[in-house]
C-alpha cells in the first residue's frame, strides 16, 4: 500500500527520521513514538507537506515525486493542530477541498450531520473553537475518495461522542471503500474493532513494524 525507499528527512542538517526500505501492507495503522521522535514528520512527509529524501509511493506505484498530483487526490491528512484562514467558513474550505479531491455532489452531508456541525458550517472559521477546528480538519480528511487518510493525534479536543462518531467513519471507510489509515496518537485506539490496529513504531529516529 505504501512504499518507502531511502527515506530521509532532515531539518537544517539534524537526520530526524530514516527508512532504508519498508513496504507497509493495506490495513489500519496505529503510529507510536515518544514526544520529539519524528510521528508528525513522517505524516507530513508522507502527505507531501515537507521535502525529503528519497522516495515514497502508493501501489502501484504512484509516486510522491513524480506523480505529485495523482499521489495527493489519493493522500489525505489532518494535522494534529488544524489551522485555516480565518475569513473563510467551514463551507468554503469544504467546497475546496471537495473541489480538489474530486468529491461526488454532497459527500460532506454525511460527515457533517453525524458530527452535528450544521449549524455552524457556515460561520467564518475565526469563531470556531479548538475542538469545531478539530471535526472540520476530519471532515476535509475524508473528502473524496483517498487510498489513504492521515490522521494526527485525532483524539484529542474532541468531545467523547464525536470520538465514537470518528472511530465509526474509520471502520466504514476501511470496510466500505477499502481506505488505509495512519492514525498517530498517544492514547490508545479504544474502540473494539480499532483495537487490533497494526503498531508502527517510531523511535531512533526510523520507523518500525510489528507486521
Ligand atoms: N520545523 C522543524 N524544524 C526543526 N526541527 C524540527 C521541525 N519539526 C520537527 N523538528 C524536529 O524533528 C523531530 C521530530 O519532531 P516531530 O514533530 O515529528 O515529533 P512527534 O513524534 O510528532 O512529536 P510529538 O509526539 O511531541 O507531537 C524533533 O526532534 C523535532 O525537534
Amino acid at each position: 500500500m505504501l512504499h518507502f525507499e531511502k527515506f530521509q528527512k532532515s531539518y537544517s542538517g539534524y537526520l530526524a527520521l530514516e527508512i532504508e526500505k519498508l513496504t507497509l501492507r493495506p490495513g489500519i495503522y496505529w503510529l507510536k513514538g515518544a514526544n520529539g521522535s519524528g510521528k508528525s514528520t513522517l505524516l507530513k512527509a508522507i502527505a507531501g507537506l515537507i521535502s525529503f529524501e528519497g522516495k515514497i509511493s502508493l501501489s502501484p506505484d504512484i509516486d510522491l515525486k513524480k506523480q505529485s498530483v495523482a499521489y495527493r487526490k489519493l493522500v489525505n491528512f489532518a494535522e494534529a493542530e488544524p489551522i485555516f484562514p480565518e475569513f473563510l467558513t467551514g463551507q468554503e474550505m469544504v467546497q475546496l477541498f471537495a473541489t480538489a479531491k474530486g468529491a461526488l455532489a454532497g459527500q460532506e452531508q454525511y460527515y457533517l450531520e453525524s458530527m452535528q456541525m450544521q449549524h455552524y458550517i457556515r460561520q467564518p472559521v475565526s469563531t470556531y473553537s479548538s475542538g469545531m477546528l478539530k471535526k472540520l480538519s476530519l471532515v476535509l480528511a475524508f473528502m473524496g475518495s483517498p487510498q489513504l487518510i492521515l490522521l494526527d493525534e485525532p483524539l484529542i479536543t474532541i468531545d467523547s461522542e464525536s470520538l465514537q462518531v470518528l472511530y465509526q467513519w474509520i471502520i466504514e471507510k476501511h470496510q466500505k471503500a477499502g481506505t488505509n489509515f495512519l492514525l498517530a496518537s498517544h492514547q490508545a485506539l479504544e474502540h473494539e474493532s480499532l483495537s487490533k490496529a497494526q503498531v508502527l513504531q517510531v523511535e531512533n529516529r526510523t520507523l518500525k513494524t510489528s507486521c
